[in-house]
């Protein structure tokens, strides 16, 4: 099929420079299959990439955990992508779900940002997921597709685009969603990228799911057909970090 299993590892707002080492001592021990079958991006706060980029294993890469929607300048607070992109940092997340619920980033924002990053060279893992109200009202799909369309309103390329599934209510609850929950929304995705981008798009590109994954139920949503990854929280501050990423091979030997 052609799509590299991706996992990433979004550290949130977590860490202290003597735990982000041992973190990465950690990752730098792990025995992970090689980079053909799974691509590693791991992502510390900002203040600490450069140490972060400077100790980590060349086979994993480094990402941001999210940037200034345009060119920098008078912005207190913010990152530009040409920052990241200046300190050699491939790849930014956009668009997760704390920062639309939290910091108010609506479906226009996330696609700005996600356009200007592109444009900057950066990649990009795009975050969209339904909250548990809206999954309970049924409006799954017309949530996720909302959030898609605002970003395809604004690119026409998706060569460096992830599309990271998180619904808001299997995030550090514990609750993950189901294999056939997670593979449900995800082949709908790709339906919705059939029907409103073309049919290479939606063949090609890579769906992760974030929510509650851990070194025990990773295996099985790997093994869903259009579960390309996992963007994992909590469990990517811990060592069965270096088991989700092995799931990798559940994909490889079917
Ligand atoms: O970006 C990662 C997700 O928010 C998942 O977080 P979690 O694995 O702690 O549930």
């Amino acid at each position: 099929m052609g799509r590299k299993f991706i996992v990433g590892g979004n550290w949130k707002c977590n860490g202290t420079n003597e735990e982000v080492k041992k973190i990465v001592a950690t990752l730098n021990q792990g025995e992970v299959p090689s980079e053909d079958v799974v691509e590693v991006v791991i992502s510390p706060p900002f203040v600490f990439l450069p140490l972060v980029k400077s100790l980590l294993r060349s086979d994993f890469h480094v990402a941001a955990q999210n940037c200034w929607v345009k060119k920098g300048g008078a912005f207190t607070g913010e990152i530009s992508g040409e920052m990241l992109v200046n300190l050699g940092i491939p790849w930014v997340i956009l668009g997760h779900s704390e920062r639309r619920a939290l910091l108010g980033e609506s479906n226009e924002f996330v696609g700005d940002k996600v356009a200007y990053a592109l444009s900057q060279g950066l990649k990009v893992i795009a975050c969209v997921g339904e909250t548990l109200e809206q999954r309970e009202a049924g409006s799954t799909m017309d949530v996720v597709a909302a959030q898609t369309k605002a970003i395809a309103d604004k690119i026409n390329d998706w060569t460096n685009v992830v599309i990271a599934y998180e619904p808001v209510w299997a995030i550090g609850t514990g609750k993950v969603a189901t294999p056939a929950q997670a593979q449900e929304v995800h082949a709908d995705l790709r339906k919705w990228f059939q029907a409103n981008v073309s049919a290479e798009v939606a063949e090609s590109i890579r769906i992760m799911y974030g929510g509650s994954v851990s070194g025990a139920n990773c295996k099985e949503l790997a093994a869903k057909p259009d579960v390309d990854g996992f963007l994992v929280g909590g469990a990517s501050l811990k060592p069965e970090f270096i088991d989700i990423i092995k799931s990798a091979t559940v994909k490889s030997s079917t």
